[in-house]
C-alpha cells in the first residue's frame, strides 16, 4: 500500500510577476499547496498548463502541483497565509479587491520592497492600515533574492520578519526548502527599510557602472550607502543589526553587483546617458527605487537624516546633476574630516536610535543652515 501523502498547507501568492511566481515556486517545492493570483487569464493558463511563466521566467519549469488563477476569491479560499508580491504603488488597490476574500486568521505576508507615494508608508504599514487582522499576523519577507537565481534553485537565504516571532516562525516553516532557507527576526522596520533603500543605492550603482567608473568608486558608494541606509532605518526605530544582515548588506550586495536586478540596470542606462522617460519605457519590470526616491528623501528630511547618495539619484534622476557627478561628492564635501561610522560600537549595543537622534540634532545645529555634507 501507498503511504498517504499529507497536503500541505494551503496558501495563496498574489502577483505573478517574477519574484510572486518565484516565491510559489519556493513555497510549493516546500510542500505547501500553493495558488498563485495572476491578474491575467492568460498568464493563469500559460502557469497551470504549461507550468511556465514565460514574459518573467524564462526557461523555468514551474513545479506540478502549482495552480494558478486570475479570480481572487478562488486563489483565498481557504489560504492560511497569504503572500503578496504586486508592484508596491498598486498593494493598496489590490487590498481593497482581495479584502472580502481573506480568510480569518490568515497570515498576510509581503513580498515588496518599496514604499507608497504620498503616504510614505511601508507595506506592511498599508496591510496594518486595509486589512482588518490581528498585527501580529502580518509578517514581510526581504533578503538578497534575486528571482531568476531562486527559480533555477541556487541555493539562498531570506529573513522573514513579523512583530510576533511566532508568526515569523510559521511563515518561516513553510518558506522553505532545499534551495531556499528562511530565518526569523521582530525587526519589521529594519527589514522592510532595508529592501526599499538598497534599491537606492543599486540605482547609484549602475549610474557609475553606466558611465565606466571602476571598483573603487562602486565600493565606496555601497559602504557608504549601508551608513545612509543604517542612519536612515535606525532614526525610524529599526536595529542596526538588521541592516548588516540579509535585508540590509545581504540585499545590497546581490543587488548592485547583478545585471539581473532591475534598480542597478535602470541606473546603467541613465549612466548611459539615457533619459528618465527612455529608462522607464525600457524596464518591461518593476523598478522599485524609481518610485521609492521621493518618499524616502522626504521620510529622511522629516527625521533630519542626510542621504547624500540618495539626493543625489534623486538629482540624476530629475536631470539636474550629470551621471558622472555623481561620485565625487565622496571626495568635494565638507573640509573637515568626518568620523567613517555614524553609531560606534558601544552605542549601538544600547542607546543607538537615541544616539542616532542626538548627533543629528547636533550636526544640524552646528551647520546650521548647511546640511551637513551636502552640496
Ligand atoms: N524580482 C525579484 O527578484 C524580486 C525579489 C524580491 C522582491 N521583489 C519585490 O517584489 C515586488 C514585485 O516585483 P516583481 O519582481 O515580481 O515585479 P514584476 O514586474 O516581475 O511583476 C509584477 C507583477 O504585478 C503585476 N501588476 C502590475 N501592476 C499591477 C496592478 N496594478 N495590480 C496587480 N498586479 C499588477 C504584473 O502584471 C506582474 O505580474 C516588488 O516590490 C519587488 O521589489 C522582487
Ligand atoms: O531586480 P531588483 O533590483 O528589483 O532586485 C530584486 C531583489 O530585490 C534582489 O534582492
Amino acid at each position: 500500500m501507498k503511504p498517504k501523502v499529507q497536503p500541505g498547507k494551503r496558501v495563496a501568492v498574489l502577483g505573478a510577476g517574477s519574484w510572486g511566481t518565484t516565491f510559489a515556486k519556493i513555497l510549493t517545492d516546500g510542500g505547501a499547496d500553493v495558488v498563485l493570483w495572476a491578474r491575467r487569464p492568460e498568464l493563469a493558463r500559460e502557469i497551470t498548463e504549461a507550468r511556465r511563466n514565460s514574459d518573467y521566467l524564462p526557461g523555468i519549469n514551474l513545479p506540478v502541483g502549482l495552480r494558478a488563477t486570475s479570480r481572487l476569491d478562488l486563489a483565498l479560499a481557504g489560504a492560511e497565509q497569504v503572500f503578496v508580491s504586486v508592484p508596491s504603488q498598486s498593494l493598496r488597490e489590490n487590498l481593497i479587491l482581495a479584502e472580502p476574500f481573506l480568510e480569518p486568521g490568515a497570515i498576510v505576508v509581503s513580498l515588496m520592497k518599496g514604499v507608497e507615494r504620498g503616504s510614505g508608508l511601508r507595506m506592511s504599514q498599508i496591510i496594518a492600515e486595509l486589512l482588518p487582522i490581528d498585527p501580529d499576523l502580518i509578517a514581510a519577507i526581504s533578503g538578497p533574492n534575486l528571482a531568476l537565481e531562486i527559480a533555477k534553485e541556487q541555493p539562498t537565504a531570506a529573513v522573514v520578519s513579523s512583530n510576533s516571532l511566532e508568526t515569523a516562525q510559521a511563515v518561516a516553516m513553510l518558506a522553505r526548502n532545499r534551495y531556499f532557507r528562511s530565518y526569523v527576526n521582530t525587526d519589521v522596520i529594519g527589514t522592510e527599510f532595508g529592501g526599499v533603500l538598497k534599491n537606492l543605492i543599486a540605482v547609484a550603482i549602475g549610474i557609475v557602472d553606466g558611465v565606466g567608473y571602476g571598483e573603487n568608486t562602486k565600493a565606496s558608494i555601497i559602504t557608504r550607502g549601508l551608513v545612509e541606509m543604517t542612519d536612515f532605518a535606525v532614526a525610524y526605530g529599526a536595529h542596526p543589526e538588521t541592516l548588516a544582515g540579509l535585508a540590509g548588506l545581504g540585499d545590497l550586495i546581490a543587488t548592485c553587483q547583478s545585471p539581473l536586478s532591475r534598480n542597478n540596470t535602470a541606473g546603467r542606462l541613465l549612466g548611459q546617458g539615457y533619459g528618465i522617460a527612455d529608462v522607464v519605457k525600457q524596464m518591461q519590470q518593476t523598478t522599485e527605487g524609481l518610485a521609492s526616491v521621493g518618499p524616502v528623501l522626504e521620510l529622511a528630511r522629516a527625521k533630519g537624516v542626510d542621504m547624500p547618495i540618495v539626493e543625489q539619484v534623486r538629482q540624476v534622476l530629475a536631470g539636474t546633476l550629470k551621471p558622472r557627478d555623481l561620485a565625487p561628492h565622496l571626495t568635494t564635501d565638507s573640509a573637515e574630516p568626518q568620523g567613517e561610522r555614524t553609531i560606534d560600537d558601544e552605542q549601538a549595543h544600547g542607546g543607538a536610535a537615541l544616539w542616532g537622534s542626538v548627533k543629528r540634532t547636533f550636526d544640524q545645529l552646528r551647520h546650521s543652515g548647511r546640511r551637513p555634507g551636502g552640496n
